[in-house]
């Protein structure tokens, strides 16, 4: 092609995307304010690598529901309380489906998992079975032994480290195996599910997920894959496949009955019986599921560990006054147990704090309108994608006093807490779509913040001052500190057994 029927074809094209642009357009009605956006990009060059940041700074300048285009696509960014309420409470109904995504395609079988399943009779089936079959107390606390192995593992390693310990890289470990033993009744090593390795594929599958993926907003450029993310989709998409369809079998052919049911063989027991089981479980249905769990719980506690123990290096005193409490109802002669967690309050609200300041989802997964809507004066187009952002509600300055000092004593005194009830405070999200897996996660996050702090004293490495420990996040479907945690361990116990 010359170079002047080159420009020709990029000058229609350009004016197809602006016509489309035009007609979806709506002037008599009443959008957010926003920023405005280019021709067919819209917004999207504004948005860089933290786009959590981004949007705060933003809607600094825009207020708090603000209305932004991604290329095609309108978006309506939520950035405080009480502009999250109605969202997520008075209209959640509205707001509780999910969009499709080039990822819930190609990754989870056109939506058939939990996480993004849009809203109607199959995710309302789903979400039962894991709040009721998978999730519940009860059948979280059928894990209890196993994750106690799992941590006394964890203590021990750390225990016969000579030198400092990558703290990080240890707990994303325990996470990972606590997982896997739950959901797929077994532990993998480095590369044993393929040459890449367990953790690095469901990563990979994470990390793809989480992309801002052109394709999903200008729906034009889909066969083009012009950053080359469904090439890697597909491949993810085959490996899981080929990975989940062999653990689905080795449980169809176990024959140990006396073993924990792990949620593979619960799912396994609801297929194929539509008229004796109220759940229409398929084994596609099992793979999907099956990575909302690994999903939903590797690597959030993990994170959320991590960022606890970070700020409790960099703040001593909050450390003392844990340890002073773990002293008080464990005492200095056992580690801790679950059944402690209940009597721990100060414990509960430096996980808040933790919570507030770096909550692991950054956005709730993004939300969306399936129908128009009326929020606050403003109109809310069908089919807009909805982003909470948690984390700069953790933030706002007109809510939180010194929000950006870590000050767990915030707590003392009132009962806003984690669940979805105050929206100041909503790590896990609010509502229809909120967490299903959040009891679960609180567990493992508290358990393994009062065992390290209560078993070991840490110092960081090479003098560092806590002052200095990098406190960087790492954007993505969950954000963990950038870098890895460094700190030597000394043994505080009076006890041997670990
Ligand atoms: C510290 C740990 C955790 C945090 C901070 C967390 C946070 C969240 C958030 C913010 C959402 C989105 C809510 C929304 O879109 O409004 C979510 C959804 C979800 N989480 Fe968690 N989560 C954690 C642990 C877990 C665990 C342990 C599991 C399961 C084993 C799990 C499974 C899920 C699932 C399946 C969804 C999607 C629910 C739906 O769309 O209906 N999560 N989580």
């Amino acid at each position: 092609m010359d170079w002047a029927a080159t420009t020709l074809a990029v000058a229609a094209l350009f004016l197809f995307f602006q016509v489309l642009t035009w007609r979806r357009r709506d002037n008599t009605k009443r959008l957010p304010p926003g920023p405005r956006g280019l021709p067919i990009l819209g917004n999207l060059l504004m948005i860089g690598t933290k786009p959590h940041q981004d949007l705060q700074r933003l809607a600094r300048k825009y207020g708090p529901v603000m209305h932004l285009r991604f290329g095609l696509i309108p978006v309506i960014v939520v950035s405080s309380p009480e502009e999250a309420e109605p969202f997520l409470k008075t209209h959640d109904l509205v707001f509780a489906s999910r969009p499709p995504t080039e990822a819930s395609k190609y990754i989870t079988r056109n939506q058939q998992n939990l996480l993004f399943s849009p809203y109607g009779s199959y995710w309302r089936n789903m979400r039962k079975m894991c709040t009721l079959e998978l999730l519940s107390n009860h059948k979280i606390s059928t894990f209890r032994s196993m994750r106690k192995q799992e941590l006394d593992l964890l203590v021990r390693r750390i225990r016969e480290a000579a030198a400092a310990v990558d703290l990080s890289s240890e707990v994303t470990s325990f996470s990972t195996d606590i997982a896997c033993r739950m959901v797929i009744g077994k532990k993998f090593n480095g590369d044993d599910f393929n040459e890449k390795g367990f953790g690095a594929m469901i990563r990979e599958g994470m990390q793809i997920a989480a992309a801002f993926n052109l394709a999903d907003y200008i729906p034009q450029t889909r066969g083009l894959d012009l950053q080359g993310l469904t090439k890697r989709m597909k491949v993810v998409a085959k490996d899981f496949d080929d990975f989940l369809e062999k653990i689905i079998e080795e449980h169809v052919q176990s024959k140990d009955e006396n073993r924990v049911k792990d949620f593979i063989d619960v799912m396994l027991g609801f297929m194929g019986s539509e008229e004796t089981h109220e759940y229409r479980v398929e084994r596609d249905t099992i793979k999907a599921i099956v990575l909302d769990m690994l999903v939903g719980s590797m690597d959030t506690a993990a994170a959320t560990i991590d960022w606890t123990l970070a700020e409790l290096m960099r703040h001593p005193q909050v450390t003392k006054k844990l340890r002073k409490e773990l002293e008080d109802v464990v005492g200095t002669k056992r580690m801790v147990e679950e059944s402690d967690l209940e009597k721990l309050e100060y414990l509960d609200m430096v996980i808040k704090e933790s919570l507030r300041l770096h909550p692991v989802t950054v956005f709730l997964m993004r939300h969306a309108a399936r129908e128009d809507c009326t929020v606050k004066g403003f109109h809310i187009p069908k089919d807009a994608r909805i982003f909470v952002n948690v984390w700069a509600i953790g933030r706002d300055e007109r809510v939180w006093a010194d929000a950006e000092k870590f000050y767990p004593e915030r707590f003392v005194g009132n009962d806003i807490d984690v669940r979805g009830q105050n929206f100041e405070l909503i790590p896990f999200g609010s509502g229809r779509r909120g967490c299903p897996g959040m009891q679960l996660g609180l567990t493992v996050v508290r358990l393994v913040v009062a065992q390290l702090v209560h078993c070991f004293d840490w110092e960081l490495p090479g003098n560092m001052l806590p002052t200095e420990l990098d406190m960087s996040d790492d954007f993505g479907l969950v954000c963990p500190r950038a870098k890895p945690l460094l700190a030597t361990p000394t043994w505080r116990l009076n006890t041997l057994q670990t």
